[in-house]
C-alpha cells in the first residue's frame, strides 16, 4: 500500500481564475508576477536575494507548464492547475475542497465601513470577556494596525479587533501584556458569539515588542475555525484506520477534525523539518497534510515580491530531501489553497488557479490539464490510499 503527502504552499496562485472578476482579482498572477519581477530586478534584496527565480525543482515538476508559461524540456512530474468552485477565496475553503468539500454557501463577512463590526457583537464580547473596550474595529492589514494601535493596546488593555476580505474577526493583543492564555479565552468567547454570522474563523494575533517600531507578531498565532460541513478526505482517511499527521496549520484549519496528530513549526523552513518528520514516521496507506504558511502571511499580504521569491527558493532548495524520502507507491502533491498576488492592489488574497505537482517513485510525468476543482486533488489523493469516493471532484490518476 501507499502513502501520500499533500502539501499546501499557502497563497501561491498562478494565474487568475476565470471567475477573479466578481472579486475585484482581474489580472492576478502571483507566480507569474513574481517570477516577472525577478527577471526585471525588482525582486532584488540586499542580503536576501537577487535576478531571475531560481526554483529548479519546481521548475521540472512542471510548474511553468502548470501555469501556461512554458511549454519547454517536457516535465518530470504530473502537473497541472485547479480552479476553485467555492464561493469564497479564503483559506478554509481553499483547504476544504482541495479535501473534497467545497464551500457552495455564503460565509458572513463585515462591511468596508469603520466601525466594521455590529455594535452588539462587540457590546457582547466586551461584557463577556470584562474588557475595558475594543480598539480597530475596521478593515486593516495586521501588522499595520498593530502599528497603528498597538502602543494605545499597551496603555488601555483594549485588544485590536479587525476584519480583511475573508470571512474572519481577528483579534491582536500583547502577548506579555494582555496574556496569551487571555487572548485565547477571549477568541474562544468571540467564536460563539459570531457563529450566528457565518463567520469562518476567529484568529488571535498575540504579539512582542515596546512600541510602534518594535511589535512584531509571533508564532502563537490560533485559528477557530467553524467545522467542515461534511466529512473531508481527512475524516474519510481516518474513519478507514489510517493515520493523518497535519503539518502547521492544517489542525485548526479543520476545527481538529479527522486529524490523529499535529506537528507545528514557526517559519517555513522549521514547517520543512516538521513535515519530513511526519513522513519518515508515516506507514503504508497514511496521510500527510502540511500547509506552509508564511507564503501568504509574512509575504503575500504583505505584499513582499523579494521576500516572497526568496521564500519560493528555500523551498524548492528543500525538495530534494523529501524526495528522496518518498517510498515506492507514495504521491506527492504540491498545490496551494488561493493567491495573493504581492504585487496586486490592497492586502487581500486574490482569486486564482492553483498548481498541482505531484511526484513520486512510481508517479508517472503527464499533464491533468486544468481541473475544475480543488476537489480533484483529494479525490485523486482517495483513490491513491484506496479510500471509497466523496460525492465531489474526480481523480485524476
Ligand atoms: O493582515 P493579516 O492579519 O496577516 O491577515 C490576513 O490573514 C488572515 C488569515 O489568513 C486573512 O484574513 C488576511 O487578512
Ligand atoms: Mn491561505
Ligand atoms: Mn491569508
Amino acid at each position: 500500500m501507499a502513502r501520500a503527502i499533500l502539501i499546501v504552499l499557502d497563497s501561491f496562485g498562478i494565474g487568475h481564475a476565470p471567475d477573479a472578476a466578481d472579486f475585484g482579482d482581474s489580472g492576478a498572477d502571483t507566480f507569474g508576477h513574481i517570477r516577472a519581477a525577478a527577471l526585471a530586478g525588482r525582486a532584488d534584496r540586499a542580503g536576501l536575494r537577487k535576478g531571475p527565480l531560481a526554483i529548479p525543482h519546481l521548475e521540472r515538476l512542471g510548474l511553468l507548464a502548470a501555469a501556461g508559461l512554458d511549454d519547454g524540456p517536457a516535465p518530470a512530474g504530473l502537473h497541472g492547475a485547479a480552479e476553485e468552485i467555492s464561493r469564497g477565496k479564503d483559506t478554509p475553503s481553499g483547504h476544504w475542497e482541495i479535501a473534497g468539500v467545497p464551500v457552495r454557501f455564503d460565509w458572513g463577512y463585515f462591511p468596508h465601513t469603520v466601525p466594521c463590526l455590529p455594535s452588539a457583537l462587540v457590546a457582547a464580547i466586551v461584557r463577556e470577556a470584562g474588557l475595558p473596550g475594543i480598539l480597530g474595529d475596521r478593515h486593516a492589514s495586521g501588522t499595520e494596525i498593530i502599528a497603528a494601535e498597538g502602543e494605545r493596546s499597551l496603555r488601555t488593555g483594549m485588544p485590536i479587533l479587525y476584519t480583511s476580505a475573508d470571512s474572519v474577526l481577528q483579534i491582536a493583543a500583547h502577548e506579555t501584556a494582555f496574556g496569551l492564555d487571555r487572548l485565547y479565552a477571549l477568541c474562544e468567547i468571540a467564536r460563539r458569539h459570531v457563529d450566528a454570522l457565518n463567520i469562518g474563523r476567529v484568529i488571535a494575533r498575540p504579539f512582542l515588542g515596546e512600541t510602534a517600531a518594535t511589535f512584531r507578531r509571533t508564532g502563537n498565532r490560533r485559528d477557530y475555525a467553524v467545522p467542515p460541513p461534511e466529512p473531508t478526505l481527512l475524516d474519510r482517511a481516518l474513519a478507514a484506520g489510517r493515520r493523518v499527521t497535519a503539518v502547521g496549520k492544517i489542525g485548526d484549519i479543520f476545527a481538529h477534525r479527522g486529524i490523529s496528530e499535529v506537528r507545528k513549526g514557526n517559519g517555513n523552513m522549521a514547517l520543512f523539518d516538521a513535515l519530513l518528520g511526519a513522513v519518515d514516521e508515516a506507514g503504508d496507506g497514511d496521510l500527510v497534510f502540511a500547509n506552509f504558511v508564511d507564503f501568504d502571511s509574512v509575504h503575500g499580504h504583505r505584499r513582499d515580491v523579494a521576500g516572497y521569491a526568496a521564500e519560493l527558493e528555500a523551498f524548492d532548495r528543500r525538495l530534494p530531501e523529501l524526495a528522496v524520502r518518498l517510498r515506492d507507491g507514495d504521491l506527492a502533491i504540491l498545490t496551494a489553497d488561493h493567491g495573493c498576488d504581492p504585487t496586486f492592489p490592497g492586502t487581500d488574497h486574490t482569486r486564482e488557479r492553483v498548481p498541482v505537482l505531484g511526484f513520486g517513485p512510481g508517479i508517472r510525468p503527464r499533464s491533468i490539464g486544468t481541473r475544475p476543482t480543488f476537489a480533484d486533488i483529494g479525490e485523486s489523493v482517495a483513490a491513491h490510499l484506496g479510500l471509497p469516493h466523496g460525492p465531489h471532484g474526480a481523480s485524476f490518476l
